[in-house]
């Protein structure tokens, strides 16, 4: 009974303690003016809620800042691309991006928070001794002086630093894209010795910049310091005139505000220098050249039914200070022609795609498509109606289904059915997983040769009027390519084909032959009306790959 007793006593002394504390909890409470996110407390002054909703506004603005840069980039001509190495991009998406999206909306809700609170305390102070607001304004011209010293400075420091991080980045970007081939060449020392050499220079823009931050927090706690010294020792020399008590808030105060207002100054200071992110996301959002989005023709649905090409005096250069590449060239293309481009390396074959595509735009001349001008056409309306092999043949990171047929407009028949006819549909069968087989990045789990005969599959899917090849069989074996020059025959013989290719044999059955050197359309004609002629230009190119091969 006694111990039961005891027991009884221990656990009503554990209760009264428990009681106690919740009420000294509860008490506490009651008292901050600023919550510190402990659950049930029930703060009288909620700074995240009145000063600033971080949800709903800077991250709503690092959003929209992203979403905006993106579009420019995607919407850029492609002289954007050939001036901009990918890392300076990355650096802005990735860096920069990061540094709005996470550093930004932290810093301002810690300023936004030590104001209320430096501002609250000296309304307090004020309301206690009013003459303390005379003190307030010599501190608050020393720090506003000592911020703008060091702003220029700090921001500098930053935009530095965001710069250096550009060459890292694309850097890394080229390592990671050819390992095999700085293996193969035992490369990789070289390639060790200049990224770390990079990351010495990134570091040492942030360690400047660190620096920097630094001594304007030294000066600062310098300044701090002085003040409080220079108030204690005012109230010390004043002694017996001051009521101590008021001496000693005075005292307090100084501490705690000063402290705070510098710690406000200096957070501010890292806050615009930081603010350089969004000065370089908004730069693309700004200065970034978007390609024409006018236009004066709209094409119907069925634009173009004939696949007629005529090309009249088309001049093209790829930036206004290079030379052109394309050098009034004019030609015309029947419907459902089927016609060969040849030409030595650089002579302007694939320039004559991105004219088609109006990736640049012309410098004088114009192309016509079944009658319409295409500079006057809607960009999208006229990229999306023609198809096209490349020579880097695109795949996206996905299912096979979702590379063949991205919106989902054909069945599952029609998707084998065009990979039958791309010679391809063996080795996707082999592979057991069918059309949801995952295509790595880059279509990296496929040889070139055949990422190449899967676009062909995507073109044979659409069945566009006009289908351009971009030495599309250029690294096939010559049989495959027999076999698919009879597929695309078969295939696309109501369309228009353009056939690019470095090997004779792959465009002679052609209905015309187009033979370009150096931006010019040397020769063009039938291959067999071409062949007739003993000194053609095409008997040239054929000699000298009978002599190529046979040596
Ligand atoms: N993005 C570019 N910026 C500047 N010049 C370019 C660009 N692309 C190509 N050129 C230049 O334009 C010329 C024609 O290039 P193009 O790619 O059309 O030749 P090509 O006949 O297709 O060569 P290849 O058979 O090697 O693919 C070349 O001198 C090349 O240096």
């Amino acid at each position: 009974m006694k111990k039961i007793r005891k027991i009884q006593k221990k656990h009503s002394k554990v209760k009264q303690t428990q009681h106690r504390k919740l009420q000294l909890n509860k008490g506490c409470s009651r008292t901050p003016l600023f919550k510190h996110h402990k659950p049930n407390q029930k703060p009288i002054f909620d700074v995240n809620l009145v000063v600033i909703n971080k949800q709903t506004v800077t991250i709503q603005a690092s959003v929209q800042l992203h979403k905006r840069a993106l579009r420019a980039v995607l919407l850029a001509p492609m002289h954007f691309f050939d001036a901009n190495p990918t890392g300076r991009i990355l650096n802005r998406f990735s860096k920069d991006a990061d540094e709005v999206d996470v550093f930004l909306p932290q810093r301002i809700d810690g300023i936004l928070q030590i104001l209320s609170t430096v501002i609250i305390s000296l309304v307090s102070a004020a309301v206690v001794i009013p003459w303390i607001l005379i003190g307030v304004v010599p501190v608050l011209i020393a720090f506003a002086v000592l911020k703008n010293i060091f702003n220029a400075s700090t921001r500098q420091m930053k935009r530095l630093s965001n710069v250096a991080n550009s060459p890292l980045f694309a850097h890394l970007n080229t390592t990671t894209q050819g390992l095999s081939t700085i293996e193969a060449y035992q490369e990789r020392n070289s390639f060790t010795e200049k990224s770390e050499k990079l990351i010495d220079v990134t570091t040492t823009t942030t360690l400047l910049y660190d620096t920097c931050m630094r001594c304007i927090g030294l000066w600062l706690d310098l300044i701090t310091s002085i003040i409080v010294v220079v108030t204690a020792a005012v109230l010390v020399s004043t002694k017996g005139s001051v009521n101590p008590a008021l001496a000693a808030l005075a005292l307090t105060l100084c501490l705690k505000v000063v402290g705070l207002m510098r710690e406000t100054v200096r957070m501010m200071n890292e806050v615009e220098a930081k603010f350089t992110s969004v000065e370089r996301l908004n730069h693309y959002i700004e200065n970034i050249d978007v390609e024409p989005s006018s236009f004066q023709c709209n094409p119907n649905d069925q634009w173009p039914n004939k696949g007629d090409i005529k090309f009249s005096n088309v001049e093209m250069t790829y930036r206004e200070s290079l030379a052109p590449v394309l050098k009034n060239i004019s030609f015309d293309i029947q419907p459902q022609q089927k016609v060969g481009v040849v030409g030595r390396t650089g002579a302007g074959k694939s320039s004559l795609i991105t004219a088609l595509y109006r990736l640049v735009e012309l410098r004088n001349g114009h192309i016509n498509i079944d009658g319409i001008n295409i500079s006057l056409i809607p960009l999208n309306v006229l990229r999306s109606r023609l198809s096209t092999i490349p020579q880097d043949p695109v795949m996206f990171s996905g299912t096979l289904r979702y590379n063949l047929d991205p919106f989902d407009n054909y069945t599952d028949d029609d998707l084998w059915n065009s990979l039958e006819k791309a010679h391809i549909k063996k080795k996707i069968l082999q592979l057991d997983k069918g059309l949801q087989l995952l295509i790595e990045e880059n279509g990296d789990n496929f040889s070139v040769g055949e990422r190449q005969l899967l676009c062909l599959a995507r073109a044979i899917l659409r069945k566009r009027k006009i289908l351009i090849l971009d030495e599309a069989t250029a690294s096939v074996d010559t049989d495959t390519d027999s076999l698919i020059q009879k597929t695309i025959k078969e295939a696309f013989s109501n369309c228009t084909v353009l056939t690019i290719a470095h090997r004779l044999k792959t465009v002679m059955n052609s209905d015309l032959l187009i033979i370009m050197e150096n931006g010019n359309i040397i020769e063009t004609g039938k291959p067999e009306d071409l062949l007739a002629v003993s000194s053609s230009h095409l008997n040239g190119m054929l000699t000298a790959e009978t002599s190529i091969s046979h040596a």
